[in-house]
């Protein structure tokens, strides 16, 4: 099966799930849009209780949804389940390998669930083992790996069924910083080599800064979508802080000269601007004061993060976790 899916890998409208439990109405998702082409790294982003879960268990036709529609790698995850399925691949928070089970038997036991043939079998799982570099350690149980090895393979045995629309919810987390950069380096190099489209939610921004496009979801809705420079920029300005010799008159200088109006700020002179690496020389040659030090702070997806949401994402704390796939909650 080709991963590349023709047309948008997902397409949302109007989704809406609500939660009722005696007079509690918690509505979850408030009819969300979202658009997410083949072959992108499409990341899904807010706080605790945006409604996350809920969305990416929708589109995994784990739970229905009360409205709207949601097609995935072309089919409808209500009244096409099983095509759905049989498309995407999903890795949860969840451990859910089996750990007296060596990694090869894990995964042939996936593969046996999706139905592949022993020949596709045994190819696509040395395709897979490879891939997230477990080849050699193929005939280990898996309680013999390290969190990171597990990671590894759970993603694996998500690839198995060569799916078109893989879902990852938190990959990495708990996860040593180098093991995180590790798996993003293989989800880059999975989209490059077969196109596949990847939705993967994050608490890590610096992982988000890997995605072609990011949506932040808070109280039920898509608060802001686009690409991480986009976002960035939408919120504004270059921060320059500067330790001169005189900062008194460094202010009035930076006011009569560049006309924008600095302030003092922790012992340092800062100021804000549009494009700090077009005002830093200008300071040197036009302020007559002497510079000790100037630093150039970008606004980062952080800062974005909590202009939609009012909350950093380190506040949002890790996640309590999703379903077990396909385990029938409604
Ligand atoms: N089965 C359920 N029954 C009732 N309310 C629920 C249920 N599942 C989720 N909720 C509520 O729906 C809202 C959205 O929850 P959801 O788990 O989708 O958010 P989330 O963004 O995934 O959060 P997290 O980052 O913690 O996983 C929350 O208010 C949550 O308490």
């Amino acid at each position: 099966m080709s991963n590349t899916v023709r047309g948008p890998a997902i397409e949302v409208a109007g989704l809406t799930k609500t939660y009722t439990s005696g007079d509690t109405v918690v509505r979850a998702v408030r009819g969300i849009d979202l658009h997410v082409e083949a072959g992108q790294i499409y990341g899904f982003l807010g706080p605790n209780g945006a409604g996350k879960s809920t969305t990416i268990e929708m589109l995994c036709t784990i739970r229905n949804p009360d409205g709207g529609t949601a097609r995935v790698a072309g089919f409808d995850v209500v009244r096409q389940r099983d095509r759905v399925r049989r498309r995407i691949g999903l890795v949860f928070q969840q451990q859910t390998l089996d750990l007296q089970l060596t990694a090869e038997q894990n995964l042939r036991f996936h593969a046996d669930l999706y139905g592949l043939s022993r020949a596709d079998a045994e190819r696509r799982i040395d395709e897979v083992l490879t891939m997230v570099d477990l080849a050699d350690r193929r005939s280990d149980v898996v309680l013999k790996f390290s969190g990171g090895m597990k990671r590894r393979l759970e993603i694996a045995r998500g690839l198995v069924h060569s799916p078109q629309v893989l879902f990852l919810d938190e990959p990495t987390i708990g996860l040593d910083p180098q093991t995180r950069a590790a798996i993003w380096d293989y989800l880059h190099d999975l989209r490059r080599r077969t196109g596949i489209t990847v939705f993967v939610t994050t608490h890590y921004m610096d992982e988000a800064e890997h995605c072609d496009r990011i949506a932040i979801m808070d109280h039920g809705e898509v608060v802001v979508e686009d690409t991480p420079e986009a976002l960035k920029s939408s919120i504004g300005t270059d921060r320059i802080a500067l330790r001169t010799d005189d900062d008194e008159l460094a202010i009035t200088r930076v006011g009569e000269r560049l006309g924008v109006e600095a302030g003092m700020h922790e012992g340092q002179v800062t100021l804000a601007v549009a494009d700090g690496a077009q005002v830093v020389p200008r300071l040197f040659t036009e302020l007559g004061v002497h510079i000790r030090s100037v630093t150039v702070t970008r606004p980062s997806l952080d800062d974005v993060f909590m202009t939609y949401t009012g909350r950093t994402i380190r506040d949002s704390e890790a996640p309590q976790g999703s379903g077990f796939p396909f385990a029938g909650r409604r």
